[in-house]
């Protein structure tokens, strides 16, 4: 079932019909998802570029209990501050990524800026704990230090929902182009599995598929658009998930109200980074990976 939705959604010919992919921005979505409240009086300000978070608008799909989608809580520098550092920072040793061992990782940027292919090779960089690809198992000899930017803003989207003792401790950053997919997979590596899983969207837009816990259940098909932060929880943490299909932006929220953009975010070349968001999508995944008693993997619970 769920990989005759990732064939279908994935097709170029003939190409898929999106009615039914829910899309938050459309009206007739109402029956497929549900309002999340959050604390009127929100003790959360407005950091690490996202806004109060009484402005965000927050959704679960009905079908799936646990898929919680945040609309775009960015402002827009933020968009772009989170773009460089997925580009310029985070693609720098000690990080690990796809193309180790094909292009030094801290010229890569550069490099991108004279070579489309150079830009397209990069897929992934693990950052934090770093995800074995081929044994799926974390180990405390391939950890690096997480990034404390990226740290401070994913455990401030987490209080606000309330799971006050979420640790960032392992992230992978996805890099995808206008043909790239992801297929079907659940993300069971971590120790703790309770904690909940937290997704980012920048750049161009995607469908999202998320099923159920074995592939015979029928997944749903959401939009996500730049900004978007997906949350799996509960029910939907561990379920089959993928990226069928990337698909171009309707409207580039990195680039509204770009008046009010000031230095020193004028100063980077943001040109730069613009042109490479103009066909790629940027996912940033972040899990737990320890159970909150423990400091290190071999730590005994
Ligand atoms: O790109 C996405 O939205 C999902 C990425 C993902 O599932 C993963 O990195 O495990
Ligand atoms: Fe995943």
């Amino acid at each position: 079932m769920f990989k005759q939705y990732f064939k279908y959604y994935k097709s170029r010919n003939p190409a898929p019909d999106l009615r039914s992919v829910i899309d938050l921005e459309k009206a007739g979505c109402e029956k497929s998802v549900r309002k999340v409240p959050l604390p009127a009086e929100s003790p959360f300000p407005s950091i690490w570029g996202l806004k109060p978070s009484t402005d965000w608008q927050v959704w679960e799909i009905v079908d799936k209990p646990g898929l919680i989608i945040i609309r775009n809580p960015f402002t827009s520098i933020g968009q772009r501050f989170w773009v460089v550092q997925c580009l310029r920072d985070y693609s720098k040793k000690p990080n690990k990524s796809n193309i180790d061992g094909l292009i030094d990782l801290d010229g890569w940027w550069e490099k991108a800026q004279c070579n489309k292919e150079t830009a397209e090779k990069l897929r992934w960089i693990t950052l934090g704990f770093h995800h074995n690809w081929d044994t799926k198992i974390y180990s405390d000899m391939e950890k690096d230090e997480f990034p404390c930017d990226l740290k401070g803003m994913i455990e401030h989207v987490s209080k606000v929902f309330g799971y006050d003792t979420f640790q960032a401790e392992a992230a992978i950053i996805n890099y995808y182009h206008m043909n790239s997919t992801l297929s079907g997979h659940t993300d069971h590596s971590e120790i703790n599995l309770e904690a909940p899983l937290f997704s980012v969207s920048l750049g161009q837009s995607a469908i999202f598929l998320l099923g159920g816990h074995t592939i015979d259940e029928k997944p749903v098909a959401v939009l996500l658009r730049s900004g978007d932060i997906v949350i799996m929880s509960k029910e939907s943490r561990l379920s089959y998930h993928a990226v069928p299909r990337i698909l171009k932006a309707d409207s580039e929220p990195w680039n509204s109200n770009t008046e009010t953009i000031a230095s020193p975010a004028r100063d980077i070349q943001w040109d730069l980074f613009e042109e490479y968001l103009k066909s790629s999508r940027i996912n940033i995944n972040v899990r737990q990976v320890l159970q909150p008693q423990q400091s290190c993997l071999s730590d005994v619970i």
